[in-house]
């Protein structure tokens, strides 16, 4: 194409284009920016500017102040993500309006991933797609399936609720405020930090930053670098949806994010291993910044004699083989009674096959390691235990087959840490009790699993264990669910997310009481001097509350407006 087709085909193009976070320019063509991030003075320069054609790579343009030769002209400028001067500035303002209001606001959407089916068509190979079919050997309905369909959901249900979440939020008063206006009004934190995980990186980064935005914060995302192509995608396209100077990305790996830490923040959502969990916390602490840890562990999973083991075992099976088990809340492994180990590991076997063929390694829906150094860590973990399926591997493909162990002792390698990879553990114990005490000995999980057709079984699990979430005859689903926290607890991290847990763990809850300067009798019980009687009346009226309905409201004003009149009536005598 000589330059002037060039030319003219890209101005066509840029008409009909996304609009959603473009450049300042003269013309109203679509921009991106590359931003490097430069730990030394701590900030994120903009080195490169680029003009995006669908269909065609990015054109490149020079940096600064330069004209493309389309007639663009791009101001070149500093986008200091950790520039504490701009984090100062974001965190007062807080707030993606630019309108001035402090407020939610829904429109902010309208650019957002997963809000528009350009995201990822189903058919139509993206970059989204193309990067994490890199990664992780993703299939593009798979990443979908798994990752962008719920972002979708948490979009369009933030954009229906959020006026509702933004709302003041009545609350229960006592007697001494109830002529009071009490309240809980949420109110942006300012600038969040997002560090997301690889393992399903649009969903565990964008996930978080819909709830930040709903919230009416500012927020830094910081993509993990262990999925590359996925972070390189994420830091191209992102600022091409939204507002790039309320939500840039910073990539970079642990020194960069280790530098974006020293910098003060207003919340940190972490997703990731325990161990960099506490590094993070320790970090916030320095500035008494409050955090979101979304961890791991070894999530338990329960199989009692007393259920449809084939259906119980195909449920296993897609739990723990999605995603080559990189998924947070895979079932680890299995506990159950020796009578039925060998009929678990036929009917997972069987799964597997009807999952993946009998030749996964060339099933477009298995998963890959994502790295070497994973690859080595997993098939470290074999060398103490006897494999029943697969464990067949290919160390230059980082390719795992499902695999499963059967006999494990609880003093085997794979039972030393999370496994994070497509093995699964049967270790046989000979009761429910046992069970128990054995999830007890360990740390708290993120989820815990138990399949059973006895309610008392699930009850007991319930009641005398204790996990992030508990799940009784599926695996994953509650993920899900919006409605139903996401998070951990002890090890398995702290806070919570998805929808509305999302904009409150992101928000701050204020207290509101707001009071008339009248009925300054009924204080006197408050104010000294004290007096045993005194006590008396400020026991009843802030010990009761006053849940009484409309008649019983009024009627309790009125007793309160005659004891006021006495009490005042007894002072001005
Ligand atoms: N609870 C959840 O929702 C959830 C979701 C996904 C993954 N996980 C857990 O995450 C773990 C897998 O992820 P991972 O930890 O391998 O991901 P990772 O290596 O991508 O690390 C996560 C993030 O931490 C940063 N990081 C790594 N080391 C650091 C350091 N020393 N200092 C500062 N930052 C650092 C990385 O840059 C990255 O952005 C598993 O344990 C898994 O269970 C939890
Ligand atoms: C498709 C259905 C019903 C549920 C999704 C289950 C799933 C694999 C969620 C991924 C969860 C996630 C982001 C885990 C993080 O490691």
């Amino acid at each position: 194409m000589v330059a002037h087709e060039k030319q003219s085909s890209l101005r066509s193009k840029q008409k009909t284009d996304v609009t959603f976070g473009t450049l300042p320019c003269q013309a109203n063509a679509n921009f991106k920016s590359v931003f490097s991030f430069d730990p030394v003075r701590g900030c994120c320069e903009q080195t490169q500017a680029r003009v995006w054609v669908e269909g065609e790579a990015w054109n490149p343009i020079p940096a600064g102040r330069a004209s493309c030769g389309w007639d663009l002209t791009v101001e070149g400028g500093c986008l200091c993500a950790a520039d504490k001067d701009q984090l100062q500035r974001r965190r007062l303002s807080g707030c993606p309006d630019r309108e001035g209001s402090q407020r939610p606001n829904a429109d902010i959407f309208k650019g957002c991933p997963g809000s528009s089916r350009r995201w990822l068509e189903p058919g139509r190979p993206s970059k989204q797609a193309d990067a994490i079919k890199k990664d992780l050997n993703k299939s593009d309905v798979g990443t979908q399936l798994y990752e962008t369909l719920g972002l979708e959901g948490e979009i369009s249900l933030a954009i229906r609720k959020l006026k509702d979440w933004a709302a003041p939020r009545p609350v229960e008063k006592n007697l001494l405020t109830l002529s009071d206006t009490v309240y809980i009004q949420p109110e942006p934190l300012g600038v969040v930090l997002i560090i997301g995980a690889w393992n399903y990186p649009w969903a565990v980064t964008i996930q978080p930053l819909i709830g930040a935005i709903a919230a009416g914060n500012a927020a830094v995302v910081k993509p993990s670098e262990v999925c590359v192509h996925t972070a390189k995608v994420m830091e191209d396209l992102l600022p091409y949806y939204i507002d790039k100077e309320l939500y840039p990305v910073v990539t970079g790996g642990v020194s960069e994010t280790q530098e974006l830490l020293r910098q003060r923040f207003d919340h940190i959502f972490y997703t990731g291993n325990s161990m960099v969990g506490k590094v993070i916390m320790e970090a916030a602490a320095k500035h008494l910044t409050p955090v979101t840890l979304e961890l791991g562990g070894k999530s338990p999973c329960y199989i009692d004699k007393n259920c449809d083991i084939s259906i119980a075992c195909r449920r296993v099976a897609w739990g723990k083989y999605t995603n080559c088990g990189q998924t947070c809340i895979a079932p680890d492994y299995v506990l159950c009674d020796p009578s039925i180990q060998d009929q678990v590991i036929e009917e997972v076997k069987k799964s597997i096959k009807e999952f993946y063929t009998e030749k996964p390694n060339t099933c477009p829906d298995y998963g890959r390691i994502i790295n070497q150094r994973h690859f080595k860590r997993i098939m470290a973990m074999l060398d103490d235990s006897t494999i029943a399926v697969g464990g067949d591997n290919n160390e230059s493909d980082c390719y795992i087959a499902p695999t499963v162990l059967k006999d494990v002792k609880p003093e085997s390698k794979v039972m030393q840490e999370e496994i994070f990879g497509p093995l699964l553990p049967i270790l046989t114990i000979s009761s429910l009790d046992e069970a128990i005490k054995f999830i007890n000995r360990r740390e708290k999980p993120l989820a815990l699993y138990v399949f059973t057709a006895d309610d008392k079984v699930i009850n007991r699990m319930r009641d005398e264990t204790s996990s992030g979430g508990l799940l009784a005859n599926d695996c994953l689903v509650h993920y899900s669910v919006s409605s139903l926290p996401f998070g951990g607890v002890g090890n398995s991290g702290m806070g919570c997310y998805h929808g509305k847990h999302t904009f409150d763990q992101l928000s701050h809850l204020r207290s509101c009481l707001i009071k008339k300067l009248n009925m300054e009798g009924v204080n006197s019980m408050r104010y000294p001097p004290h007096t045993a009687k005194k006590l008396g009346w400020a026991r009843f009226f802030i010990l009761k509350t006053a849940d009484l309905g409309w008649i019983g409201k009024v009627a309790l004003l009125a007793v309160l407006v005659v004891a006021a009149a006495a009490v005042l009536q007894k002072y001005l005598q």
